[in-house]
């Protein structure tokens, strides 16, 4: 069996050898010709899976390590009867992590506490749902807006009250044919129904935002502000239009190495189960021990001055921002240096993967640590 998957997934040498060929190759610049004898395709974003990779070829199985499939041609895949998974969920504590730096970040520019501000959060799956969560036990109003899920523990409410929140934060797919697509979903005249003041945070996918439009308005109104990891022109990125964002990054929202592992371990439980294979793996064993793994605080501290630092040792946006805003004001090839910083993203582990250790005394704020994602341990 020939497996083609994309170079820049991890453990796949280590999942997939003992199932047969391996060949890794650049996910963006795939060809037909490239995939004709394989068995099985591993993707990520990057790869446009459809009639014209695929035709003619013997790919059974198509997996992408993603959350998101607008890269991929479902409906050709089911009437080819080619097998399809990708990996829902995967990288969703990430994309929170992702956003609540992205919020502390500019909270503290404003000398704010991250409770100061409504959020409104669009879209309410794995990643929107998560985030609602977190914020809510930290004590942050939140709404949410989704209108194809009817869940009374959210609860959910209108587009209208969403995006009329201080913060609004995009979690959906990139759709174009459904009751609410939401292609452009944001765009000049929504902005313009936002609060003059808000934020907009875009780690879904890029044409989500409008971009001209959204450039215009940060133009026009220079209190807006904006987040955007994804952009409508990726690998490009407009340099005037990451000049007026206040954090752009490299879409690695959902980069952290939990979230890429769980990605390819759950394409390879699927393949498992299609190829009617068991599945003896796990990923507990493949992930290594973090190189922080406990951090803990003075007698006495206060959650609201140490929140945001443990915030920023976990997961500091701006080091992404940074590395973004370097790559782009020296290379003279934009998309090739936003590629490289995605293959040579550095190791990021999920809130989770650190433990805050406290005296019981302290422990009244350990339900909001726990909250943001962090594990907490309870010492005497
Ligand atoms: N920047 C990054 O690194 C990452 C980006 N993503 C993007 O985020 C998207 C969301 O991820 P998940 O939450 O895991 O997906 P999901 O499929 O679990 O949830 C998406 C939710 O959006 C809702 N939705 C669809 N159209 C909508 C509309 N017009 N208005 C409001 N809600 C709508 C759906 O009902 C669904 O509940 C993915 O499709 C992917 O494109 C996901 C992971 C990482
Ligand atoms: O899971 C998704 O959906 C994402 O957006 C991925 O995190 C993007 O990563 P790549 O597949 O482009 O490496």
């Amino acid at each position: 069996m020939k497996i083609v998957a994309d170079e820049n997934m991890p453990l796949v040498e280590s999942l997939f050898q003992e199932l047969g060929e391996v060949v890794r190759l650049p996910g963006r610049s795939m060809t037909a010709d490239d995939v004709k004898d394989a068995d099985i395709l591993l993707v990520r974003s990057v790869t446009k899976v459809n009639e014209a990779l695929l035709s003619g070829s013997k790919v059974k199985f198509v997996g992408t390590a993603t959350i998101g499939t607008d890269h991929v041609d479902l409906d050709w895949l089911a009437a080819q009867g080619i097998g399809f998974a990708n990996a829902p969920g995967c990288n969703a504590h990430s994309v929170v992590d992702y956003v609540i730096s992205a919020l502390i970040c500019l909270c503290q520019d404003e000398n704010k506490d991250i409770t100061d501000l409504t959020v409104g959060v669009v879209g309410a799956g794995n990643v929107g749902s998560r985030l609602v969560h977190r914020l809510r036990k930290l004590g942050v109003e939140v709404k949410a807006y989704d209108p194809f899920l009817e869940d009374d523990s959210l609860p959910l409410t209108s587009f209208e009250e969403v995006i009329g929140c201080d913060v609004v934060s995009l979690h959906v797919p990139l759709t174009e044919d459904t009751d609410y697509p939401t292609y452009h979903l944001i765009d000049e005249d929504v902005l313009r129904r936002m609060n003059r003041d808000a934020i907009l945070i875009n780690s879904a996918r890029g044409p989500v935002v409008d971009n001209a439009a959204l450039k215009q308005h940060l133009i026009l109104c220079t209190e807006f502000k904006a987040v955007l990891d994804v952009w409508e022109t990726e690998p490009e990125v407009e340099r005037e239009l990451l000049d007026l964002v206040d954090l752009g990054t490299a879409h690695i929202a959902g980069y952290s190495l939990d979230g890429k592992y769980k990605g390819t371990f759950q394409i390879y439980s699927q393949i498992c189960h299609f190829l009617g294979l068991p599945n003896r793996k796990q990923l507990s064993q493949m992930l290594p021990e973090p190189d922080l793994v406990q951090v803990g605080f003075a007698k006495g501290s206060v959650f609201e001055e140490v929140f945001p630092r443990l915030v920023q040792v976990a997961y500091d946006i701006r080091r992404d921002d940074r590395a973004l805003r370097r790559a782009v004001l020296r290379s003279a090839n934009i998309s090739e240096a936003f590629d490289l910083l995605r293959k040579n993203y550095p190791t990021r582990r999920e809130f989770s993967s650190l433990s805050v250790k406290m005296r019981r005394n302290d422990s009244a704020n350990s339900p909001k640590f726990e909250a943001a994602g962090f594990k907490v341990k309870v010492k005497n």
